[in-house]
Formats: C-alpha cells, sequence, structure tokens
C-alpha cells in the first residue's frame, strides 16, 4: 500500500520546508516576510504586540525585521520557546487578564504594529468556527485599539465568512486606510486573508458596541440594528456611465480630437466637435464644419438610409408591374394602384421591411450553404462505403459521369489509332491517351455513359443495347490490357482487326473506303473479339493494368513505352546462351564518367594516406626528434667549451669529446646485434653461422629462470644427500658464492 498523499492543509509545501531550512518556527512567517515587504510597517515600529504568536514565527520574523532593541510582546494560550529579545505571555486574548498583562508589560508605552494571525479551534461547524473566528478578530482589533500609537497598524488575518464585511467596515472606522490581501504563502484553498489597517486614528472615545459581536454581526440576533444596518446602503450605480456623466450627447473641443491617441475611437464616442479659434484655418473647409456636428451627420444618414430603401422598393414594384401587365393586362393596374396607395401609407415602415427582407436573403443563403455542406458530405459518405466494398478506388468514383468512363474506356474507338500503337507508332499512343482529357468521354460518349449510369431509369431493350454496349468496352479495354502487355496477343489482336478491316472496307461504298467510320470501327472491333472469348475475359494483372491506365495519364503513357521491349515479339521466351547474359552482365553497366587516371590518381592518394604512422607514433616521433636536437644543442656548447679550453691537451681534449657526444647519444649509431642461440650456452665462442651478417651474440636457448634451476640441480648432484642442509645454508649465507658463480 503506498503512502496517502496529503492534500490542502496538511500538505507539507515548499513554504513548510524552506521554514524548516532557515529555521523560522512556522510557515507562517513567510506571510509576514510577504507582507510586510508590501507594506513595510516593521522596519520603522520600535514596539510590538503579536497576539496569537505560538509557536512564535511572526515574533522570529519581527525580531529579524524590526531595529535593535525595539520591544517585542507575544501573547497565545499556550507557552511560547522564548526567543531572544522577545517577551511572551501565555494568556487567551479574549480575556480581560490578557489586557492587564499587556498593560502591566507596556506600562505607559504604546506600540506601532498589533499582528493577529490568531485561529481558533475549529472543527464544531462552519457557522461556529466563522463567527469565533471573527470574534477572535474582534477581540484583536479591541485590543489594538487600547495598545497602539496613533498613525499604528493592525495586521489581522480574517476568515472570508458572511462576517468579512461587517469587520472591514469596523476597520475603516478606526484606520486611515484599510487593504486586503492574500501573500503568496497563503494556501490557496485556505479561506484566510490578510487585512493591513494603516493610520490608526487613535479616537479619544470608543464605543464599546464596535467590538460587540451582537452588534458588530449580521446573524447573532439582537433586538438593536445591526452594524452592516448601520451602513447606509448606496443606490446601485447605472453601468455603462462613466463617473457622472448621465447623458449619451457629448461634446468635445477639437484639441481633444486632436490630442486624441485612436482618433476612430474618438469619434465614436463624440456627437460635436467644438471649433475653436485656433482650428479656423484654411483647412478647415466648410464641409469640415458640418461634419463637426455629428447630429447632422447622423440625420443625413437616417435620410439616406430611407431614401435608398424607397429606391429599392421601387424598383421592385416596377418590376412586378411589368411582369403582372404581362400576365394580366389592363386588369393588374387597379391592383397595382391600390398596392401604389398601400407603399405611399406605409413609408415609415420600409427600413422595418429592407432590413426583414436582407435578414430573409441572408437566411435564404445560410439554408443554401447548408444545402450544399450537407449534400457534399452525403456524396462523400457515400463514396467512403462505396471503396469499403471495393465499388471505387480511394479518390475515384465510379457513380459520377466523370468517372464512370475511367474505366469504360469508350474513348478507344478509333482502331486506327489501336493499330497503329500495335505497329508502335507512339505519336497514336499520345493521341490515345491525350484524347479527351485522360481517357474522359466526349460529348457524344459522355451520353452514353449518362445512359448507362442510368440503367436502373431504362426499359429492358435499352437495358439490352447498355449491357451490349459495356460488353463492347469491356472487350476493347482487355485488347487495349493486352496490346501493353505484350505476349503475342497483341499481334492476334492486329491481325483480327486488319482482317475484318479489310472485309468492312470491301463492304463499303466508294465514298466511304477512304477511312473507317466509328461505328464501324466498334463492330469490326466487337467482332474480331468474339473470335476468341477467352481473350475477353481479363487476368487479374489485365484488370490491374486497367485500373492503373485509368487513374493516371502518365501511369498509362508509361506502360505503353514499356510495352515495347524484346519480348514482346514473340510468344516464347526469348532463348539467349549462357555466355550472352554472363556477358551482359559483366558489361552492362552504366560507365561511370571518371578516367581512368583519376581513379588511379585517388588509389595512390589512398595508398598515402594508409602508409602513414598512426598520430600518436607520428607524435612519439616528433618528441624523439626535438629530445635529440637538444641534446645535440647541449652537447654542441660543451664540446666548443672544450676546444676553448687551452689548458688540456689535444688528446685530452679528444676523449672528453668522445665523452660528450656518447653521452648525448650522437656517437656510433648503435650496432644491430644479431642473436644466436647455441647449445653451449651464452657468452661461449661460436662459429658465425651462415646467413647472419654483421655483430652477432650467442645466446643460451633456455630462459634464465630455467638456467638456474638447472645450475641448482647441478650443485645438489655435486653435493650429495648428506649435504642439502649445508646446500640449502648455500642459498642464503653462501648465496654470495652461487650468486658470483651464476654470474
Ligand atoms: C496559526 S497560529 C499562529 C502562528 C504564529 N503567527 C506563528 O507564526 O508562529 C494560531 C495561534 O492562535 C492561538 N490562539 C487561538 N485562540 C487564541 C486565544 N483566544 N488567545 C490566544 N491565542 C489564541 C493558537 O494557540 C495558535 O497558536
Amino acid at each position: 500500500m503506498g503512502k496517502k498523499l496529503k492534500v490542502g492543509k496538511t500538505r507539507k509545501d515548499k513554504f513548510y520546508h524552506l521554514a524548516k531550512e532557515t529555521g523560522y518556527r512556522s510557515r507562517s512567517s513567510f506571510k509576514l516576510i510577504q507582507l510586510n515587504r508590501k507594506f513595510q510597517f516593521l522596519q520603522k515600529a520600535r514596539a510590538l504586540v503579536d497576539l496569537c504568536a505560538a509557536p512564535g514565527g511572526w515574533l522570529q520574523v519581527a525580531s529579524k525585521f524590526m531595529p535593535v532593541s525595539s520591544l517585542i510582546i507575544g501573547v497565545d494560550l499556550v507557552p511560547i520557546k522564548p526567543i531572544p529579545n522577545v517577551v511572551t505571555l501565555q494568556e487567551d486574548i479574549t480575556t480581560e487578564k490578557c489586557r492587564q498583562s499587556l498593560r502591566k508589560e507596556l506600562q505607559t508605552w504604546k506600540v506601532d504594529v498589533v499582528l493577529n494571525d490568531g485561529a481558533p479551534n475549529v472543527g464544531a461547524n462552519w457557522q461556529h468556527d466563522a463567527f469565533s473566528q471573527a470574534h477572535l478578530t474582534l477581540m484583536a482589533l479591541k485590543l489594538a485599539c487600547e495598545f497602539l500609537t496613533k498613525g499604528g497598524t493592525f495586521v489581522t488575518k480574517v476568515f472570508r465568512s458572511k462576517d468579512y464585511q461587517p469587520l472591514l467596515w469596523i476597520f475603516q472606522q478606526f484606520f486611515k486606510k484599510v487593504q486586503a490581501t492574500k501573500p503568496q504563502a497563503s494556501r490557496n484553498e485556505s479561506a484566510e486573508i490578510f487585512v493591513i489597517c494603516q493610520g490608526f486614528v487613535a479616537p479619544d472615545k470608543i464605543d464599546s458596541k464596535f467590538f460587540d459581536p451582537k452588534y458588530a454581526f449580521k446573524e447573532v440576533e439582537v433586538q438593536a440594528k445591526t452594524v452592516k444596518e448601520l451602513i447606509p446602503v448606496k443606490k446601485p450605480k447605472a453601468e455603462g456611465y462613466t463617473d457622472g456623466d448621465l447623458t449619451l450627447y457629448h461634446s468635445f473641443m477639437v484639441t481633444d480630437f486632436l490630442k486624441a491617441e485612436n482618433p476612430v475611437d474618438f469619434l465614436g464616442k463624440a456627437s460635436e466637435l467644438l471649433l475653436l479659434y485656433c482650428a479656423c484655418t484654411s483647412h478647415t473647409s466648410d464641409g469640415v464644419r458640418t461634419c463637426c456636428s455629428m447630429n447632422l451627420l447622423l440625420n443625413w444618414r437616417s435620410k439616406l438610409r430611407r431614401y435608398l430603401a424607397k429606391k429599392l422598393k421601387d424598383e421592385a414594384k416596377q418590376l412586378d408591374q411589368e411582369i403582372s401587365s404581362d400576365e394580366e393586362g389592363s386588369n393588374s393596374e387597379e391592383e397595382a394602384g391600390k398596392k401604389e396607395d398601400e407603399e405611399e401609407g406605409g413609408e415609415d415602415n420600409e427600413e422595418e421591411e429592407m432590413v426583414k427582407k436582407l435578414a430573409e436573403l441572408k437566411a435564404e443563403e445560410v439554408a443554401e450553404l447548408k444545402r450544399k455542406k450537407r449534400k457534399l458530405l452525403k456524396e462523400q459518405r457515400k463514396q467512403r462505403e462505396r471503396v469499403e466494398l471495393k465499388m471505387d478506388l480511394p479518390g475515384v468514383s465510379i457513380a459520377s459521369t466523370e468517372d464512370s468512363s475511367l474505366f469504360s474506356l469508350v474513348s478507344i474507338k478509333k482502331k486506327k489509332v489501336l493499330v497503329d500503337i500495335s505497329k508502335g507508332d507512339m505519336k497514336a499512343a499520345d493521341t490515345l491517351v491525350d484524347e479527351d482529357d485522360d481517357f474522359h468521354l466526349s460529348d457524344e460518349d459522355g451520353d452514353d455513359a449518362d445512359k448507362m449510369s442510368l440503367a436502373s431509369d431504362l426499359d429492358d431493350e435499352d437495358l439490352e443495347e447498355v449491357e451490349r454496349r459495356q460488353k463492347e468496352l469491356e472487350k476493347k479495354l482487355s485488347l487495349y490490357v493486352f496490346l501493353l502487355l505484350g505476349k503475342g496477343k497483341k499481334r492476334k489482336a492486329e491481325e483480327d482487326i486488319k482482317e475484318e478491316e479489310e472485309q468492312q472496307e470491301a463492304a463499303l461504298p466508294e465514298e466511304e473506303k477512304a477511312g473507317p467510320s466509328l461505328e464501324a470501327a466498334e463492330e469490326s472491333d466487337s467482332d474480331s473479339d468474339d473470335s476468341s472469348d477467352d481473350e475477353t475475359i481479363l487476368s487479374p494483372e489485365g484488370l490491374a493494368l486497367g485500373t492503373q491506365i485509368a487513374t493516371s495519364k502518365k501511369r498509362a503513357r508509361d506502360l505503353v513505352d514499356s510495352s515495347f521491349h524484346r519480348f514482346a515479339t514473340s510468344d516464347e521466351p526469348w532463348e539467349v546462351p549462357e555466355w550472352f547474359l554472363d556477358d551482359e552482365r559483366k558489361h552492362r553497366k552504366r560507365p561511370v564518367p571518371v578516367t581512368k587516371e583519376m581513379v588511379e590518381e585517388y588509389k595512390q592518394k589512398w595508398k598515402e594516406i594508409n602508409s602513414r604512422p598512426i598520430k600518436r607514433v607520428a607524435e612519439a616521433k616528433a618528441r624523439k626528434k626535438r629530445r635529440t636536437l637538444k641534446k645535440m644543442e647541449q652537447a654542441k656548447k660543451k664540446a666548443e667549451a672544450v676546444v676553448n679550453t687551452v689548458d688540456i691537451s689535444e688528446r685530452e681534449k679528444m676523449a672528453q669529446l668522445k665523452s660528450i657526444y656518447k653521452k648525448a647519444g650522437l656517437g656510433k649509431e648503435k650496432r644491430e646485434v644479431t642473436y644466436v642461440v647455441s647449445k653451449k650456452g651464452a657468452g661461449k665462442k661460436v662459429r658465425r653461422p651462415p646467413g647472419v651478417k654483421g655483430v652477432f651474440k650467442v645466446v643460451d636457448g633456455r630462459m634464465k629462470k630455467d638456467l638456474r634451476g638447472m645450475q641448482r640441480k647441478e650443485q645438489r648432484a655435486k653435493g650429495g644427500k648428506g649435504k642439502r642442509g649445508k646446500g640449502r645454508q648455500a642459498k642464503g649465507g653462501k648465496g654470495v658464492k652461487s650468486g658470483k658463480g651464476r654470474k
């Protein structure tokens, strides 16, 4: 079970922790700090009484912010742990005894500040608790009024309850300035608020009723008038008016207009601009003068509105008359006359009617918009449903006239174009694809499509016709797809089309032989396909291709382009020898636009990079070089000194120079020594082994440790069993000898 989170008052917030860290006895210390920061009452105070002060947080703050050696007295029901330079009393602030104790402490002194952070024991019920709190505050005020000096400050906690306002009113009777605030350290969920009463008026005589809850608070049943009742009730202020201004007509001086930050707003408020002598310049034309009287403008506006409304009405009436005279002839004249009378009489309502009309128009407009929106949403929903049922492709509707054409391919009517495509004429393919905007129907075809989409409205005969045409179109589509797929079927279709074309041509009269008609093309298409049924059924591959063709113009063009390849020429897969394929794989690469020389150059660069020593090695080498140079410098100096010495012989000089250079490591280069392993052992004279050049050194094949072990063994063997102890001793005591021997 996790720990239950503390909420509200029980929560340990940042001020709690801050108080712990800074050594204040309570988190409320920060409330006083914040209040003092705002109202600065502690700095000037020389004497202070803190009522309800335990555990003493406020007292700590007071002693910190008040001048040194100030008088600070803390009172509480419970004892307060001693605080340096603070007097503490354990008293109930509501009692006479407390008052006397304070008097005793203060003698004739008056205090500059009285604080009250009192919180009575609560928990009975809200009403009772609120009253106890208000009562405690009232008692604190009573003490404050007794002990405060003139101009002094009373800082008190008040709970926001129904007694809050009466309390404020009472405070106002004794202090010049009463301000309520809630410091940041006071929890938001707490109903407490702090009232800072400044400038104690110190009246000569105070009516004791002020501190009597019977009079002070409303809810207490009393025969006498409550304090609240004594407060004169002000008439509620009229809203929307600035103070003391109850008119709607405002005159302003023209200079105010000139000074205004926002002239447009200013004019909105002004009813009249008063022109002064200073404004009577040549810039102030008669027109401007007229405009200065806003009333004139307003009158003009009303008149103009009436005039325009009337004009509109007249026009409408004239139009009505013209129509009715056409329809009804002379009879309507009387009615029109009546209407005229009515309109004359209702001139006052003209404006109203116009507004009404405008509202109607607006309503109609809105309704129209809503209708359109609803229609659009309905269409979108239908389209979604179709897509879900796999009736449509996303973004493509087969329901609309436009979309039905996408799959119909009715536009592929020109057999000649198809034949041209099959022959490889890409221009013809382009014409086919471009024609009538991405396979959309021509006007004529559009009619056909309409017929198809409206199939449900047709009779049986028409339906048959539509079905027949649809079949034809499907066949054309399949033919087209086969053309794209190649696989030899293209050739067959081509042959069929050609054959039929010839037949048709032969049957046609002379004048029509120039070019096949659209119908003839259609006929021949359907016939040719009928000859082989299996070719008319589209495979899934074909359907997929068809979809792509229908949805994208570019895709269709690309497919036509890609249909021309080596496998398109034959039914059989094109057999090629393996060597040819190998060769293809090897050489069928796109040449890279770089020369051999360039490649070689970069190869060389890579080599250089790879042969470079790694950074750390290079650094070590550089260090070594620097050291050598330094040594050389030093050796040179020493050598010069030796050479310049006069009191030594040349031979001596040479010897010294040699030793200097040797020490500097600049003598002879280190000889390369070849190590030769010999069974005879290290240091023994052996003949130069073949292939070894220069200096060579003979070493034993065994490791040093092995060698020592062997030597010890030999020694032991020499000494025999009886001498074992001696031998051991020799290891320690006669080690020098053996060591020497080993050396
Ligand atoms: C919130 S604490 C005061 C904290 C104090 N300001 C501080 O900073 O440490 C409220 C105090 O009011 C005291 N109190 C309540 N009723 C009182 C009374 N009638 N007379 C004296 N003290 C009273 C309580 O004993 C309690 O210590």
